[in-house]
């Protein structure tokens, strides 16, 4: 739905108020416009594309919400909901979120998070023998911690959310 745009740059502040603010622009400016250089990759409900925080140097992955995708405005609130308390080694922290309008007035969300240089766990743990990708083999060790770090992860999940949001554990840092 289009909207009128509003003065200056907004940042969410419905889902955590101690998250450093962010402006749309800022995060335009860190992703190259969101060009296809850099993206990332893309899930069900948006893009993640790579991005450099002009105002501390760090590099993140700004994940997109697709809001014309039905389900996508409430995927946004439940991640932020599950992710902006977690502690956790193995789960990825958000680094802060953003909720506002892009330069066409058109509402837009995205969340911030580390940037993780191996990328996500589901190409690790399903490489096939003949893809040629010798860094993505795991030993049988390897994948044994894997699946003891996904379990601690889930764990501190079922202890810290709610259940429903315990589905989506979105993304483990191994
Ligand atoms: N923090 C990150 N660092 C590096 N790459 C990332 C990061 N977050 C996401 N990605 C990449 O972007 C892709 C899409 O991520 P996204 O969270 O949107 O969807 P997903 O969790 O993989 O899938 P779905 O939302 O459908 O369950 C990931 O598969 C991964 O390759």
């Amino acid at each position: 739905m289009m909207k009128k745009p509003r003065d200056g740059p907004l940042t969410s502040s419905s889902h955590n108020d101690s998250y450093p603010s962010i402006s749309y622009l800022e995060l335009v400016q860190s992703a190259n416009g969101f060009s296809v250089d850099n993206l990332i990759g893309s899930g069900s409900f948006g893009s993640v594309y790579k991005g450099l925080l002009s105002s501390n140097g760090m590099v993140v992955a700004v994940k997109v919400s697709n809001l014309q995708q039905h389900g996508a405005s409430k995927s946004f609130i439940d991640e932020c909901r599950a992710l902006k308390s977690i502690r956790h080694r193995n789960l990825l922290k958000i680094i802060t979120t953003c909720s506002s309008t892009d330069n066409q007035g058109n509402d837009f969300k995205s969340i911030v998070f580390n940037f993780m240089e191996n990328g996500s766990l589901d190409p690790w743990l399903h490489a096939r023998e003949d893809d040629g990708s010798q860094s993505k083999r795991l030993s049988l060790i390897e994948r044994l911690n894997i699946a003891i770090d996904v379990a601690c992860a889930l764990d501190y999940l079922h202890d810290h959310c709610e259940t429903s949001i315990v589905k989506h554990p979105l993304f483990i840092v191994i």
